[in-house]
């Protein structure tokens, strides 16, 4: 990429295409094509030929998705599949007719087997069932990697996709329900902490920055108690969901941004495929390769954010995979490694969070 290349950062207002945007910018890049979900619905075919056909960007990074955490996964499963399948066949597709140079398109590593070897190889994919609570998104990031490899092979593209783990920072989704569990808990904590201080100036703030449904900073503290007690949230106490006991490895999302400029700086499709017959290993494994478990997260935020209560957890509610931990072997050899550690990331998105109040 020259630094005057026409770039589409798609999802630049997310946790992940923010950080890109920012990675590029600071990189000296100067040239951005940008739209938000408003201007540019991707998934609408007609729009996205026509955008691709008059701006003509020459490097894409696929960073819009429809994401959520693992309740937002399960219960919202059409929309996970559909959506995700639209925007990538339509942004992909359209980036072959218009001659894009390279492409990056974000996957996850929920498109590993439900018990993948650990920590899990880039070519365990496909090898077994998949863990059911995300599983049509795993399909759609499945048909997106697929996608690649397949234009690939074709017509000569280079387009190369990324595994993304668990990320956390800056523009996170800190939703209660539908976020994922690095941001709800620091939300949660934090509400409890104030309720527990008995703080109710930093408790309305909070309601009134990032409203939650059913209620208002404004309203009776009887109405907030009893709509926080609905997701966990109590006086001296804080209920997670699931056991607390699967294991989760975090990156922080700038380093995430990161990985995806130096892979696009760096890496062509061509050292990706392995040598051979057999075309498997078009994708890169993005990680730290270092896990904890749920309950040790919550430990971890519980003592930043100084919340004195206890933390409990409610089996009823689902724990997904047991296991994800990614192989960074591929990674590494590429030549890139995370510095960010989970204890620092959780302090810097703290701080983060308070700030945008
Ligand atoms: N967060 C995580 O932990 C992980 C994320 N990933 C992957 O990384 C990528 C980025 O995720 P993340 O940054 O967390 O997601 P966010 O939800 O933070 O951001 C998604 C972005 O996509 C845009 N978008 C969504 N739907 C559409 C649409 N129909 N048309 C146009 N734009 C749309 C949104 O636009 P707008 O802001 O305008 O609404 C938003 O900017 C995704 O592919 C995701 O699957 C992978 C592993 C982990
Ligand atoms: C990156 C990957 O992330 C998603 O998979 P996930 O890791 O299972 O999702 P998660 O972050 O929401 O939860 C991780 C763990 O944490 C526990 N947990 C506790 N308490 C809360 C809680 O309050 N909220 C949430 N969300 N989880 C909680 C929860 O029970 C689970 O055991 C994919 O759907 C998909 O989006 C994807 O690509």
């Amino acid at each position: 990429m020259n630094k005057d290349s026409k770039i589409f950062v798609a999802g630049h207002r997310g946790l992940v295409g923010s950080a890109i945007l920012k990675n590029l910018k600071q990189k000296g890049y100067t040239n951005f094509i940008l739209r938000t979900h408003a201007e540019l619905d991707l998934t609408d075919q007609c729009a996205v030929n026509e955008f691709f056909a008059t701006e003509k960007p020459e490097y894409v990074f696929l960073s819009a998705a429809h994401v959520g955490g693992i309740m937002a996964n399960s219960l919202y499963r059409a929309d996970f599949i559909y959506i995700n399948l639209m925007i990538q066949n339509n942004v992909i597709h359209a980036s072959y007719i218009n001659n894009v140079k390279k492409l990056l398109f974000l996957g996850s590593t929920c498109i590993y087997p439900r018990e993948a070897p650990q920590p899990m190889p880039e070519d365990c994919l496909l090898t077994s069932p998949l863990e059911y609570t995300n599983e049509p998104y795993a399909i759609a990031k499945i048909a997106g990697i697929k996608m690649c490899e397949s234009y690939n092979l074709q017509y000569g593209t280079n387009y190369i996709a990324v595994m993304p783990t668990n990320l956390y920072g800056p523009n996170d989704n800190f939703n209660l329900e539908t976020s994922h569990v690095l941001p709800a808990m620091i939300r949660k904590i934090h509400l409890a902490k104030c309720l527990h201080s008995n703080n109710w100036d930093a408790l309305r703030k909070d309601l009134n920055a990032r409203p939650v449904e059913g209620i208002s900073g404004d309203a009776p503290e009887k109405d907030i108690l009893a709509v926080l007690g609905k997701y966990g949230i109590f006086q001296g106490k804080v209920q997670l969901w699931g056991t607390g006991k699967p294991l989760r490895e975090f990156l922080w999302s700038e380093e995430m941004a990161d990985a995806s400029v130096y892979i696009m700086e760096h890496i062509n499709f061509s050292d990706v495929r392995p040598e051979g017959n057999e075309v498997r290993n078009t994708h890169i494994n993005i990680g730290t390769g270092k896990e904890l478990s749920i309950k040790e997260v919550a430990k971890l935020i519980q003592d930043k954010i100084g919340f004195q209560g206890e933390l409990a957890f409610d089996a009823s509610k689902p724990d997904g995979t047991l296991r994800k931990l990614t192989d960074v072997s591929k990674l590494h050899a590429l030549g890139w490694h995370h510095q960010i550690e989970i204890a620092d990331g959780v302090e810097i998105l703290y701080n983060w969070y308070l700030n945008k109040q």
